[in-house]
């Protein structure tokens, strides 16, 4: 429905409903907007100081979404009832909204950004304070770039007392102008590095192939991390830009609370939700790329066949397309595992396609898939255990869904693998690898080295194994 007016009416008519209702009311706007630079949008929100910035993009790039300032939050550190409490919070702020949509296609309009934590289980270490077991933001500005087209979406949380409206229309206008004047600037900044225990990490590597071989698990997950400590600040945005462009054939994300951004490029989709359509993928077994195209593709056939990796795939493959059946009236998926290419990596693929039964929601699936065992392991409350007793670190967000849910329950998450967490000079880094009977420490140390790189090359490190 197109609404005649201006945004200070709807909000005057935000206040009144929150005075009659007793509840927060959002009003939403969206319209079409001159092309933007997303990057650039993301600077400026630090330039305007907005504590908050989120930004998320899909490896097709039709769905870029990025998030300034807090008009609302859902955060919660409770464990099981994480989800459904980000559910009921969102349903019952979105149930009285006045949305304001010139243009409302998917992606654009209110929407929440955010994630939850690996493991609620694990005590939580200072390094991950301001990173909840859930945490969502329905941000004041949204930047969404969706197939090419710019839409900015001001939302507003009317309270009985009346909200700064002028200040609000005001800050929408001098962030469009600011935008206009900004450049990301690069700085490269020679940085030390420290690998967190490594030898006593392939001794768990052992130890957990132990525990296959013993029968106590299928797989399981296990993740090691680096810290890197730079002579200035970390540029986040140029971080940024740098994944964009060496990553293409990922999600990236920036999650950024005050002080510490958690930002990745992750090739692994967890679920997406467009209506009641579920598509989901089978991300597990790794292989390095080659030198040039025979080698790679060499490699490539060396992955497809080897029984190590394909085990490790395939108890992905099985514990997911059990989920999607559970809540799906068909599901479809190719018998045999693809290649998925990154710049520094190859991985055996399999997505799963399905037809949603009736009200199953998109937190609901995160909620049953989450952590598949591409990231835990199988079963997954005992590799679960087994990684709370022998991992030497706090996973935090690392390895969790980070995505975004729209008022119509659509969206997407990602895996957040291929990431880290920036803090002015220090970054910390993590990667895993998937455990089986025939793993072996040396190699998946190798393995994980790999999964560093995306990270390590656009804090503008060498690609060193
Ligand atoms: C755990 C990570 O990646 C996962 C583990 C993989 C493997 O062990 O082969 C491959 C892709 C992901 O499922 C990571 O990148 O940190
Ligand atoms: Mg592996």
């Amino acid at each position: 429905m197109i609404h005649q007016g201006s945004l200070k009416d709807y909000i005057k008519k935000g206040i009144t409903r929150s005075i009659e209702l007793s509840t927060p009311v959002l009003v939403s706007q969206v319209r079409e907007i001159k092309s933007i630079d997303p990057q650039l949008f993301f600077a400026a929100g630090k330039r305007k100081n907005f504590g908050t910035r989120c930004f998320w993009s899909n490896p097709k790039v039709d769905t870029i979404l990025v998030g300034l300032g807090e008009a609302y939050s859902i955060i919660s550190d409770e464990t099981a009832e994480r989800f459904s409490y980000v559910e009921k919070d969102w349903k019952q702020l979105v149930y009285n909204k006045i949305l304001i949509d010139e243009y409302s296609p998917y992606g654009t309009g209110p929407l929440l950004l955010g994630g939850f934590s690996f493991d609620p289980l694990k005590p939580k270490t200072a390094l991950w304070k301001n990173f909840s077991n859930a945490k969502f933001i329905l941000p004041k500005f949204m930047l969404s770039i969706i197939k090419g087209k710019s839409y900015l979406t001001t939302n507003i949380i009317c309270r009985p007392n009346p909200a700064d409206i002028e200040e609000i229309v005001k800050i929408e206008e001098s962030l469009l102008n600011d935008i206009k004047t900004l450049t990301i600037e690069e700085n490269y900044i020679s940085f030390g590095k420290f690998e967190v225990e490594p030898h006593e990490w392939m001794e768990t590597v052992k130890n957990a192939a132990r525990k296959v071989k013993d029968g106590e698990v299928e797989k399981v997950v296990l993740a090691r991390e680096i810290r890197l400590e730079f002579e200035d600040d970390i540029h986040v945005e140029a971080v940024l830009s740098r994944l964009k462009e060496e990553q293409p054939m990922s999600y990236l994300f920036a999650f950024e609370y005050e002080n510490a951004c958690f930002i990745g490029a992750s090739p692994e989709r967890l679920i997406k939700k467009d209506g009641n359509e579920f598509l989901t993928t089978c991300l597990a077994g790794s292989i390095r790329r080659g030198k040039t195209l025979t080698q790679d593709e060499q490699l490539a056939d060396e992955l497809l066949s080897d029984p190590k990796n394909l085990i490790e795939h395939d108890v992905v493959v099985q514990m997911i397309k059990n989920a999607m059946k559970e809540v799906c009236t068909t599901i479809s998926s190719p018998n045999e595992p693809g290649i998925y290419k990154m710049r520094d990596i190859q991985h055996l693929f399999t997505p799963v396609k399905g037809v949603a039964k009736e009200n199953v929601s998109l937190v609901t699936m995160v909620n049953k898939l989450h952590p598949t065992p591409a990231l835990g392991g199988q079963p997954k409350e005992k590799a679960l255990e087994i990684i709370r007793e022998l991992e030497i670190l706090d996973r935090g967000w690392y390895g969790s869904p980070v995505g975004w849910i729209d008022s119509e329950d659509n969206g997407e998450f990602a895996v957040a693998i291929r990431s880290g967490l920036i803090k002015g000079k220090k970054a910390s880094l993590f990667a895993g690898c998937g455990i089986v009977e025939d793993s072996e420490p040396e190699s998946e140390y190798k393995e994980t080295a790999i999964k560093f790189r995306p990270m390590l090359s656009a804090l503008g490190g060498k690609n060193d194994e």
